[in-house]
């Protein structure tokens, strides 16, 4: 025991342990850097770049470490490249560490929802911007625990740095060992050294974790339930206690909490602008001479040989709301996202306020970056069917995020508007939330107000409501009645709502088979279909 401690505390062995470190932390800085090149590399646009990144993959992570350091110490040099043992072994690790770091951050980037990156993308962002506000800060939280394995792993392989001669914990505690013969004590102090230091890494990654850890209370709330559980007395402390007072059981409190998060009203209208009148021939007669706010000409689509959209005509102007019917798979999410140029097409044009997104004057294709701020000054807002919002962002942040980002905003103006319209939506008290604590039409309304925050011209809608339960469908088709028709947006929605299309629609476009087969007013398609397509349709959702 007595010789286990005096080689624990052997300043030999120390100093090993500084080199293992030394080596560990410039071979993992390294590896990270080079990771993030090799990420973006797979990730990029351009294939040669793709290629070459795989390429390096297969060749350092399909040979051994060992061989790599020996190749940096021996081989650079015979080019011009004499490297000291450390930074060879550091290059080494390094070299050999990125192509699994590369691997962790294009899993962490590729699994954060699309449909985040696609609300982005209409709420007008730069893929910039996208992969630092939305993509990053969720991709470096869900890492986190592969990278402490990585650098757990990069510590171990940082003992291979012996065989260029590294003076390293390893290398010394043999060469104490052969000199000794004190195999037990030295190996087991030097497995005590290496544990500490694994250990240290565990500790760092669960105080990183805790740190990014979005359901942690903010500091002060931790510090008020650090206080209150020091009082002694205290409801706090003793719930117990209170619930034998006043015959109020936990499940009480909980399920009052819930029935009220459940009922969750809508406070009254106050709409900005009154209703539209519903006299639909004087609507139609207005709206007609409103402005073009979407034309769509002869729009053809497909995915590989199915043809999606098969020359679709559709001209919504200001103001007016058009509803999209048709079966499953008709093309009418197809047809939003065209109108937002979240996809590209074959054949045909479309204009949002008279401007074609994603091409330039001379109809030339612009980059992703231009064609998002081309979106956000059109001012073409979309919600979507699985709402979409930024996981890692509160309700309130989802709304003034993007204002800020790309409207510009200030911090203060961004937060009143986002307050503002929680407030018309009946969710000021759920500003802070994240969206995974609030329900699916919580959610969904939150998604509408983000929509309508910038003021858009054009609010496209894809099936907001029907990933929904039933009875959440309510609350959101009147926050769309509220801060949209009221606010007398261009609206396109595809909707099975029957209903709320009669309700709000000026007019409603059945497609069925990627084309247009019956347009007309609402109140009359609905009433009176007149081909037999939309009839059937119509008569089977009524049936259900
Ligand atoms: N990214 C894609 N790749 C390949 N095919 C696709 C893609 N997106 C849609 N499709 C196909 O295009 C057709 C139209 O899909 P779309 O989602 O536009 O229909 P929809 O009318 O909105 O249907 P639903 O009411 O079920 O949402 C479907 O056959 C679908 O399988």
């Amino acid at each position: 025991m007595d010789l286990f401690l005096h080689y624990l505390g052997m300043p030999y062995l120390l100093d090993g342990v500084g080199y293992t470190l030394l080596i560990t932390v410039l071979g993992l800085l390294g590896g990270l850097v080079m990771g993030v090149v090799l990420a973006a590399m797979q990730l990029s646009r351009f294939r040669t770049l793709a290629i070459v990144a795989r390429a390096y993959a297969i060749v350092f992570r399909g040979t051994p470490l060992i061989l790599q350091m020996v190749f940096c110490y021996n081989a650079l040099p015979l080019i011009g490249i004499k490297l000291s043992a450390i930074s060879a072994a550091s290059l080494a690790l390094a070299l050999n560490e990125a192509p699994f770091i590369a691997e962790i951050l294009r899993a962490n980037v590729l699994g954060v929802e699309r449909g985040q990156v696609s609300a982005g993308q209409a709420l007008g962002m730069t893929p910039a911007a996208i992969m630092r506000r939305v993509i990053a800060p969720q991709a470096i939280r869900s890492m986190v625990p592969a990278l402490g394995n990585e650098a757990v792993s990069a510590l171990k392989n940082s003992s291979l740095a012996s065989v260029v001669a590294v003076q390293e914990l390893t290398l010394r505690s043999t060469q104490l060992a052969s000199a000794t013969f004190d195999f037990f004590s030295i190996f087991f102090a030097s497995g005590l050294m290496y544990l500490v230091l694994t250990g240290a890494i565990a500790v760092i990654q669960i105080v990183v974790e805790m740190l990014l850890d979005l359901d942690r209370p903010p500091p002060r709330e931790q510090l008020r339930r650090f206080l209150r559980a020091l009082v002694p007395g205290r409801p706090d402390a003793a719930p117990e206690l209170a619930v034998a007072a006043t015959g109020v059981t936990q499940l009480d409190v909980a399920r009052e909490i819930v029935a009220e998060i459940a009922a969750d009203p809508l406070p009254p209208a106050v709409p900005k602008h009154a209703a539209p009148a519903r006299d639909p021939v004087a609507r139609a007669a207005r709206l007609a001479a409103n402005n073009i706010a979407v034309e769509v000409r002869g729009l053809r689509k497909s995915y590989g040989a199915q043809t999606v959209l098969d020359g679709i005509d559709l001209t919504v102007r200001a103001g007016e709301v058009v509803a999209l019917l048709g079966p499953s798979g008709s093309g009418k999410s197809t047809l939003l996202r065209c109108i937002n140029r979240l996809e590209g097409w074959e054949d045909g044009t479309i204009r949002v306020g008279g401007q074609s997104l994603g091409v330039d004057e001379n109809g030339r294709p612009l980059s992703p970056r231009l064609t998002a701020q081309m979106r956000a000054s059109v001012g073409v807002g979309m919600v979507f069917q699985q709402f979409n919002l930024f996981g890692h962002l509160t309700a309130r942040e989802n709304i003034a995020g993007p204002l800020r980002w790309v409207q510009g905003l200030s911090r203060f103006d961004a937060d009143r508007r986002a307050r503002d319209l929680l407030e018309r939506i009946g969710l000021a008290h759920r500003a802070d939330a994240l969206p995974r604590h609030l329900s699916g039409g919580q959610q969904q309304r939150v998604a509408i107000a983000r929509a309508v925050a910038p003021a858009p011209t054009v609010l496209l809608l894809d099936e907001p409501t029907s990933a929904l339960d039933p009875e959440l469908v309510g609350e959101v088709l009147e926050v769309i009645r509220r801060l949209a028709v009221e606010e007398g947006l261009a609206m396109i929605i595809s909707t099975h709502q029957l209903r709320f299309a009669g309700d709000v629609a000026d007019r409603i476009v059945f497609l069925s088979g990627g084309v247009v087969v019956e347009e007309g007013p609402a109140a009359r398609v609905l009433s009176a279909p007149q081909h037999p397509l939309t009839m059937r349709f119509l008569s089977s959702m009524t049936a259900e």
